[in-house]
């Protein structure tokens, strides 16, 4: 790779090998990206604490070597494109990412006005980083808002490279608006618009692939880490073809691929039913499951005999109670999910949503732990190998420059950059250190104006404090 800007650090790629496996060397080359706003003193901080941490558990045998890479405000201060423009995502941060694999980024800014399209979502689109993860777990004596947040330990997959994310959108009074509603209204025969005139649209896609891909490695977690569910999460019953499609697309994939390993809660009420009372006969159960089986159509109650049919043609593997030892795949409206998550956390284990609704589901759980300061996420391929590991939360730009604000977002992100390469040891170090850390009410600014009793510590700070505590 031709490098502009980016001095290549002394140390070795980390590859992918044929069988699927990362090669981790122990002088790894990690791209990074310190990022805009608070992105700055964060940076500062979490890298003192990694590098603490692979020190102390290694002792020198291991060692990442950070290679700085350009992106956001001090991109666009350095670079130029061919054309002599000035570059917000300059070419050879992309091709970095792309060459040594694993990355990690710090929050970039998306002004909502004006015609910058978001860097972070363009970087997860062009190395089609198709998941999202983001584990929300508790930390005990993290305030909360919420009466047991220690419920709360949900993995969610969120899709990240479709659907109204895309930046598929025309704002109206331009020709190209101009040009997409008469293709709407005239060619299509679309008469559901209510005011065509002003209208600007968007343009949601959701395909079968990029669902079926984020589904199946949702399911994959859910079944290395012993979960016990995946909810698929849509708003199926209002946009049929686009979030009815997910939700179809994600029992297919999940009946498909992993039979011997799941059953769907559907699958499960039927089998259970049969369980408890063995006599039962297919209109019985149809009862059971359909409590409006009797006002159906004719063809409705086919469709539930034939659902009943094709559950009990599992017996042989799945029944007489073998079912409660698989993963349940279940799915839930995105709105009353939004209400369960909350009320009843405790029902919810890995969850996979399409993008914009993860992204919403992601912030909701984040505020019941302590919120987004200790949100991390990681945006992966699993195919490729190809992963950028980044907090939840934006650059906050009013704390720029102050040492203020949590670090543990990022530090998360990088405890799940040290798993994804499987320095274990150094990841619980760190994990160690944060909970004990809590443990001493020694925190940043957001939690201390909620506890009791807590010692105010800087962002700088409070990575002295983890290093301290990593013994
Ligand atoms: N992946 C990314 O890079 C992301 C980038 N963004 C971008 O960031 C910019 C700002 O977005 P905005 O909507 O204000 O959201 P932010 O997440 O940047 O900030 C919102 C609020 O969250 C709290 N917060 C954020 N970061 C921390 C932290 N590290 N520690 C403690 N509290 C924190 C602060 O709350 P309080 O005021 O209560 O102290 C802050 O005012 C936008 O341009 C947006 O597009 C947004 C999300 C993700
Ligand atoms: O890219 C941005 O500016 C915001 C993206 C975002 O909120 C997210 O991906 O969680
Ligand atoms: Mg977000």
């Amino acid at each position: 790779m031709a490098h502009r800007h980016v001095t290549v650090s002394a140390g070795e790629k980390i590859t992918k090998g044929t069988d699927g496996k990362l090669n981790v060397p122990d002088n790894p080359i990690i791209p990074y990206i310190e990022g805009d706003g608070t992105g700055i003193d964060i940076w500062k901080a979490s890298v003192r604490v990694f590098d603490a941490a692979v020190g102390k558990v290694y002792g020198g045998k291991r060692r990442i070597s950070w290679m700085e890479v350009y992106a956001g405000e001090k991109a666009f201060g350095m670079f130029r494109d061919s054309l002599g423009e000035r570059a917000w995502l300059p070419n050879e941060t992309v091709d970095a990412f792309l060459e040594y694999l694993v990355g990690i980024k710090g929050p970039l800014t998306t002004p909502v006005s004006g015609p910058i399209r978001s860097l972070n979502v363009a970087l997860r689109q062009l190395l089609d980083l198709y998941v999202c993860l983001r584990p929300v777990r508790y930390f005990q004596g993290v305030p909360s808002p919420v009466k047991r947040p220690e419920d709360v330990d949900v993995a969610i997959f969120r899709e990240n490279c479709e659907d109204l994310y895309a930046g598929i959108e025309w704002m109206t009074g331009t020709s190209d608006c101009d040009r997409f509603r008469r293709f709407l209204l005239n060619d299509m025969g679309v008469d559901k618009v209510r005011f065509p005139e002003s209208s600007s649209f968007a343009v949601k896609p959701i395909s079968r692939e990029g669902s079926q891909r984020l589904i199946k490695a949702a399911i994959e977690y859910a079944l290395r880490n012993r979960r016990k569910s995946v909810t698929i999460v849509h708003k199926g019953n209002i946009m049929k073809f686009t979030d009815g499609a997910f939700r179809e697309w994600g029992y297919e994939v999940a009946t498909s691929l992993f039979r011997q390993q799941v059953v769907t809660e559907r699958e499960a009420l039927i089998l259970d039913s049969l369980d408890r009372k063995p006599s039962l006969s297919i209109e019985e159960i149809a009862r059971l499951l359909e409590p409006g089986y009797d006002l159906m159509s004719p063809r409705q109650q086919e469709a539930a005999h034939n659902e009943i049919c094709s559950a009990l043609s599992l017996q042989a593997t799945h029944g007489a109670g073998k079912w409660k030892k698989f993963l349940v795949v279940r799915d839930s409206v995105a709105d009353i999910t939004f209400q369960q998550v909350l009320s009843r956390p405790k029902e919810f284990d890995v969850i996979a949503a399409m993008n914009l609704e993860g992204d919403l589901l992601s912030e909701l759980l984040a505020a019941q732990v302590g919120g987004i300061g200790i949100a991390p996420g990681a945006n992966i391929n699993y195919e490729t190998g190809h992963a950028i590991f980044e907090a939840t939360h934006g650059t906050a730009p009013k704390y720029a420059n102050l040492n203020k604000v949590n670090p543990g977002s990022v530090i998360l992100s990088g405890v799940m950059m040290l798993e994804y390469m499987g320095w274990q040891e150094s990841a619980d170090l760190i994990t160690r250190a944060i909970d004990r850390t809590i443990g001493q009410k020694l925190v940043t600014y957001d939690f201390e104006r909620v506890m009791q009793g807590a010692t105010l510590l800087t962002c700088s700070g409070f990575a002295d404090a983890l290093i301290n505590n990593m013994n």
